[in-house]
Parts: structure tokens; sequence; C-alpha cells
């Protein structure tokens, strides 16, 4: 099977359990998205992915075989906390990294060339690292997981803190690193990218595997959603509502008047009923499905398994101060 299996991964550090039974996979050619609150497990995952870090148990496949330290050589990597030497030369550097991929001198000076220029920093090859911005930074450290052709891309937070045009670049590089049969995995907070780049998503939550599929499949499974918009008091218009069984309704935050009426069961008659319920109220001028956002299904996930007496507002503000 050509593809990297994750399969039942667990990891604790000390008394903090950081993976439960973490398993999926990611196929060749496809890029996956790995997504989850600060601290669910994403770079443990990664790194134990890498054989950075050793699991409790579990095991990482790639090609049906456990990956071992030789496949090892053949993954490239962007480790979250970057691994560049400051004040050595980009292409000094990038060099002496795919000769320890094995590369010889003279395909690491050309590959070299190409992902640099290929990135927007050839021009920055003769440069110490430390002298580059934070995000040319990066899109060396991009190259440097590209330098030796990788058979898998493992990528921890590779859009975080780019420009628009790097993160179109290095968009444009793993569409194409996926064309070229390579599977890609990547973790991001930035939801609306992963949503337009990633062929399949995953979500942790708290180290376990909360939601895995495309994006129209984590929709089929979320709960229906409308927008109701009434000629009549909102309040009037979720007394009514309330009334009916297997429905909440909440106010739309920046549309004042509209409701947004989650169907907590699947009843192919629930739109006709909060129809009628909504027509003996007042004119309706808004009736329409709500397609959910891959954030809005990452929220619907991580509420999920919150507790309800922590106030939710305090994990977004750890997710904004990011
Ligand atoms: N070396 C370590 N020692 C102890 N605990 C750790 C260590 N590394 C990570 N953890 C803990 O393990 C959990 C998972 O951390 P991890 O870094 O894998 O999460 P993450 O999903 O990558 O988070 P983020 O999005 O913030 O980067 C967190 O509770 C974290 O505090």
């Amino acid at each position: 099977m050509n593809a990297l299996e994750i399969d039942h991964l667990n990891k604790a550090y000390g008394s903090l359990r950081a993976l439960t039974d973490l398993t999926f996979d990611v196929h060749a050619g496809e890029i996956f998205g790995f997504v989850g609150s600060n601290g669910a497990g994403k770079t443990t995952a990664m790194r134990i992915m890498l054989g950075v870090l050793a699991a409790d148990s579990g095991q990482v496949r790639w090609k049906g075989s456990e990956l071992d330290l030789e496949a090892r050589r053949r993954v490239g990597y962007m480790p979250e906390e970057r691994g560049l030497y400051p004040k050595m030369k980009v292409g000094e550097q990038l060099e002496f990294l795919a000769g320890l991929h094995g590369m010889s001198p003279t395909a690491a000076k050309g590959a070299v060339e190409h992902w640099t220029d290929r990135l927007g920093v050839g021009e920055r090859r003769g440069d110490d690292v430390e002298k580059l911005s934070l995000g040319n930074q990066q899109r060396v450290q991009l190259a440097a997981a590209l330098v030796h052709d990788p058979d898998v891309l493992v990528l921890d937070e590779p859009f975080s803190g780019l420009d628009p045009v790097a993160v179109d670049v290095m968009s444009g590089v793993l569409r194409e690193r996926a064309q070229a049969g390579v599977p890609v995995i990547f973790s991001s907070h930035q939801l609306e990218l992963v949503e337009r780049l990633c062929d399949r998503v995953g979500i942790v939550r708290a180290g376990r595997m909360e939601a895995l599929g495309s994006i129209d499949e984590l929709r089929a499974t979320d709960h229906p959603t409308w927008l109701l918009d009434v000629d009549a008091a909102p309040d009037a218009v979720m007394a009514s509502l309330a009334t009916l069984p297997g429905l909440t309704t909440t106010p739309v935050t920046e549309h004042p008047g509209q409701l947004h009426v989650v169907a907590t069961t699947r009843d192919a008659e629930a739109p006709r009923a909060i129809l009628r319920a909504a027509l003996e109220l007042g004119a309706v001028r808004e009736f329409s499905p709500v397609r959910p956002s891959l954030a809005d299904l990452f929220r619907g996930v991580v509420s999920a398994g919150e507790d309800p007496a922590v106030d939710p507002s305090a994990s977004d503000a750890k997710e904004g101060a990011r």
C-alpha cells in the first residue's frame, strides 16, 4: 500500500497522555491537513513519524513496512522548532543537509539551486541564514525538507508567519509534490488555507483523532444547520422553535435578527417544521442551509469535548495570541 500509515500511536510525557491510539493514513499523492488546538498532539505525532521521538506503542509504516532509519532518510521534514544554523550560508547549509541524505556534491548543488530559486530565495544563497527575515528563513527550511527529493513530506506549521505571496509559492510546491505521488502531511492553524489545499483533514483533540475525511465527508457527519431570518422578534422565534424536538437555535452575532437553527438529530421533516413555525410568526426573509467551513467543523469537534464549566473564550484567546 502506497501510504504513510500511523497505527495506534500512544505517547505519554510522565502523567500527561499526549497521544491516545492515534490512527490515520496519508495516501501517496494526497495533501493531508493535520489540525487541532494548541497542545492537541500534532507536533508529538509528527516527531514520532520522523523517529526523533519514540512512541510508547504503535507503529508508523511507509508502503507497508515499519519506517526504519534508512526509510526515514527518504522523508522530508520541516520541524516546528526550525533547525537551521544561523551563522552558516544558505547554500552551503542546504548542500550539507543534502549530503547527509546521501546526495553527491554535484547533485546537491543542482538541487539547492533549483529549490532556492523555486522558493524565491535564490539570491540569498550566499548570505548567512541569520541575515534573512523569518519568512525567508522559513522558505529555506522548506528547501531543506525538499532538497533530497523525499518520498514523503511531513511539515510542522510550514505556513505560519508567511506573507500571502510566500503562502501561494509554498501551496504550489506542496500541490506539485503531491501530484508527483508524494504523500504530504502538514499541520496548521490556518483553517481556510487547509480547507483550500487539502484533500483530507484530520482533527485531533487531546491526542485523539476526532474527525477524519475530506471536508465534504466531515460536513456530511456534521449537524445540519440553517440560517433563518424572520420578520418577528428573535426571542419569539427562538421560543417557538424550542417547542420543536431536536433543534437548537442561536442568534447570529454579526447579523442581529438572524438565527442559526441546528438539528441535533437527522430528521428529513425538520426544514419543513422550522419553516412552518417561522411563517406563523411573520414573513420569512431568508431560510437557507448553512455550509459549514472547516473552522465551523473544527469548533464543533473541539467544543464537543469541552467541560461546560470552562469558559470557551479562554481557548479562543490562546488561539488568537499565537
Ligand atoms: N517534551 C515534552 N515534555 C512534556 N510535555 C510535553 C513535551 N512536548 C509536548 N508536551 C505536551 O504534550 C501535549 C502535546 O503537545 P504538542 O506539542 O504535540 O501539541 P501541538 O498539537 O503540536 O500543539 P501546538 O499547536 O501548540 O504546536 C501538550 O500538552 C504539551 O504540553
